[in-house]
């Protein structure tokens, strides 16, 4: 228990009489002031937080009511007995009112402020106890050791479920579910023997047909049973995952009760409220509707279940399974289409170099923008022509291919990220054409000096006007072996005999110096930026309807497959649409943010606001970014 007060004998308690807190704040306030001219830590934080106008005027009221209340005893008041009214009548009675106790009336009148205590008045005086009946009298003496439980049943479901012993033909309760009726009565637990339901006994009845009984009962119901002896003492503590698979109840014949299941979707925040039971757990969704929790099945069952599923599924072999050792067979599937690729050499030549000059035309405000180079995203069409784009990125990276499979919860904690640390990544992901790179070049534009692209790296020669560092870090095919065997890639491609690739270094060097880094990546990627290190807050680009896209893109041009741009035709839209869709379906899990790139200026707007709330909003990220691995 906290002691009444504490006071330190060595300090002069601060009289409340002698300074009012305003004065006590101005000189908390200068006080703080010093400390930010010494630049001491948190310093300026707490003096900008002291000197917020809020805080200012709630003291103020604070004031004005200590001043209203001293003085002669008053009666008791109470909000019961509508305290702003006689608050009111009272600084109505006053002679010459300070400009004080006139805000105070003001403040007191406001019609809102009379609205809610008169809420407030009209809740407390009302009695919300149900209506019991009164305790059967012929209760045979060897019964003490039961229970009589009254609830009142309204439109909400019990929250309980029952179990029928098949050997002894008891009736059990199995589970009691958190926050639902049951529950908050306090009165009924898990292992109790429920003996009489309404004054039916209900041994040896099936389960359904007490809940029959149940449906058929009306306003207080009243259940006997005998309390089990030894209730399991809850001590788990709180857990918060992240749905990484879709779950239906009412398709699950393992429920042990589907109504009482809870279905949830990829990508949802469940708060775990119950894990006493190692197959099925209790969770609520986030951010919570009800009180009352639901059904979801455990790590460990969920993971069997997939298996079960996965075995089911024809084989795949896993042919395109990438490393450095099979980058021949990705040239001879570049080699497949060489007849349009040798067409179209001239084309590419002309058109890289306009590529290059259209990157210089973007320098903005002196400093370059890295990283729109068109080679890598060439890279990635090439390779999702040839492997069908889900195929590939899914069974490029075999651990990301089963990590849902292995963890169907990933264990989430509210982060807020800490002004001294470096900035999160910001990773753009959409289908090819749907407008990624528009959005984010026009997002470095809007501010360069905050945010800036990645410096990619190539093992293609430099040109003439070229800079190490700045379009590319140039580097040997040794070097960029090197890397990819220390998985220093994020991504990484071959174009034409050359590799690109984005690299952890790259954008770390981005965020070192203070700024935003803002990346495009491939699904395949996600793995690569949801690290400690780079804690991306990834952004969908989706794309809106075909007819919208008709709309919005009729002056816009699409870059083919050779370099060469041209209008959109509406079999893009369509290819957009449905690669947009196929990447939402298998990747929305890993998704902090959708945007729907309709209209352009309020894509852009929306991204502008996600970026700035990834870093100054708290936000559920993976709990092993946080916690040391130790601890995991
Ligand atoms: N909302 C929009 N309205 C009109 N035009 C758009 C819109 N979004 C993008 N565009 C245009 O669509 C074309 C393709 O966009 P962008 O180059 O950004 O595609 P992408 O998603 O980066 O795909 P890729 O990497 O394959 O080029 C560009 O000409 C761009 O200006």
């Amino acid at each position: 228990m906290r002691p009444d007060v504490e006071t330190d004998p060595g300090s002069a308690p601060l009289e409340m009489g002698d300074k009012d807190l305003t004065q006590i704040l101005a000189h908390v306030i200068a006080e703080v002031r010093g400390s930010v001219n010494k630049d001491i830590n948190g310093a300026e934080l707490l003096y900008s937080l002291l000197n917020a106008p809020w805080l200012h005027s709630l003291l103020k009221v604070y004031e004005c009511l200590q001043r209203h209340l001293k003085g002669p005893a008053r009666p008791y008041l109470s909000y019961s007995s509508g305290l702003s009214l006689q608050i009111l009548s009272d600084l109505l009675a006053v002679q010459n009112p300070s400009n004080e106790a006139r805000e105070l009336y003001a403040l007191l009148s406001h019609p809102h402020l009379q609205a809610l205590l008169s809420a407030h008045d009209t809740v407390s005086l009302r009695d919300y106890e149900p209506d019991l009946p009164p305790l059967p009298k012929d209760l045979p003496e060897d019964e003490e050791a039961m229970r009589i439980v009254c609830l009142v049943k309204n439109n909400q479901t019990l929250g309980a479920t029952i179990r029928r012993d098949d050997v002894t033909g008891e009736i059990y309760i199995a589970r009691v579910i958190h926050g639902g009726l049951a529950d908050r009565s306090g009165l009924l637990h898990a292992g109790d023997r429920l003996v009489e339901v309404n004054g039916h006994p209900v041994f040896g009845l099936e389960p359904e047909q007490i809940i029959q009984i149940l449906a058929r009962s009306h306003g207080t119901i009243m259940f006997k049973v005998v309390p089990i002896t030894d209730r399991p003492v809850n001590n788990q503590t709180m857990l918060y995952v992240r749905a990484m698979v879709d779950y239906n109840p009412h398709v699950d014949p393992s429920i042990p009760c589907a109504d009482a299941g809870m279905a949830f979707r990829k990508g949802d925040i469940l708060e775990i409220v119950d894990q006493s039971d190692t197959l099925w757990w209790q969770a609520v969704k986030l951010p919570s509707i009800s009180a009352c929790a639901g059904l979801i099945p455990s790590t460990s069952l969920l993971n069997r279940k997939q298996k079960e599923l996965w075995w089911a599924q024809p084989y795949h072999p896993h042919t395109c399974v990438k490393t450095l050792s099979t980058v021949d067979e990705e040239d001879d599937m570049i080699a497949i289409d060489e007849k349009c690729v040798e067409a179209d050499e001239e084309a590419f030549e002309s058109e890289e170099l306009k590529d290059e000059e259209s990157e210089f035309s973007t320098n903005v405000e002196g400093i370059y923008l890295t990283g729109f180079r068109r080679s890598l995203r060439l890279c990635r069409r090439w390779r999702g022509q040839a492997f069908g784009t889900s195929q590939f990125c899914t069974l490029r990276c075999p651990t990301s291919c089963y990590s849902s499979l292995a963890n169907p919860y990933e264990e989430v904690v509210r982060y807020q990220h800490h002004p001294e640390h470096p900035h999160r990544l910001i990773a753009l992901l959409g289908p090819s054409g749907v407008g990624v790179n528009e959005l984010r070049r026009r997002l470095i534009e809007i501010n360069p000096k905050v945010y800036q692209g990645a410096v990619p790296y190539t093992t293609r020669p430099p040109k003439c006007h070229e800079e190490s560092g700045r379009e590319y870090h140039f580097i040997s095919r040794e070097q960029f072996d090197t890397m990819v065997c220390n998985h220093r890639f994020i991504e990484f491609g071959e174009l034409r005999g050359h590799l690109y690739g984005t690299s952890v270094d790259a954008v770390k060097d981005v965020l070192a110096s203070g700024k935003i880094c803002v990346i495009d990546i491939e699904p395949y990627a996600l793995e690569s930026v949801r690290t400690a290190e780079l804690r991306a807050y990834v952004i969908f680009i989706k794309p809106p309807t075909v007819e919208q896209m008709k709309r919005t893109r009729m002056n816009s041009h699409i870059i083919t497959n050779y370099y060469s741009s041209r209008p959109f035709k509406d079999e893009d839209f369509q290819e957009i649409e449905d690669a947009g869709r196929n990447m939402e379906q298998h990747y929305c899990q890993f998704f902090d943010h959708v945007i729907v790139n309709d209209g352009l200026q309020s894509a852009c707007v929306q991204l502008l606001t996600a970026v700035r709330r990834a870093q100054d909003e708290p936000q559920w990220v993976p709990a092993a970014w946080i916690r040391p691995a130790d601890q995991s």
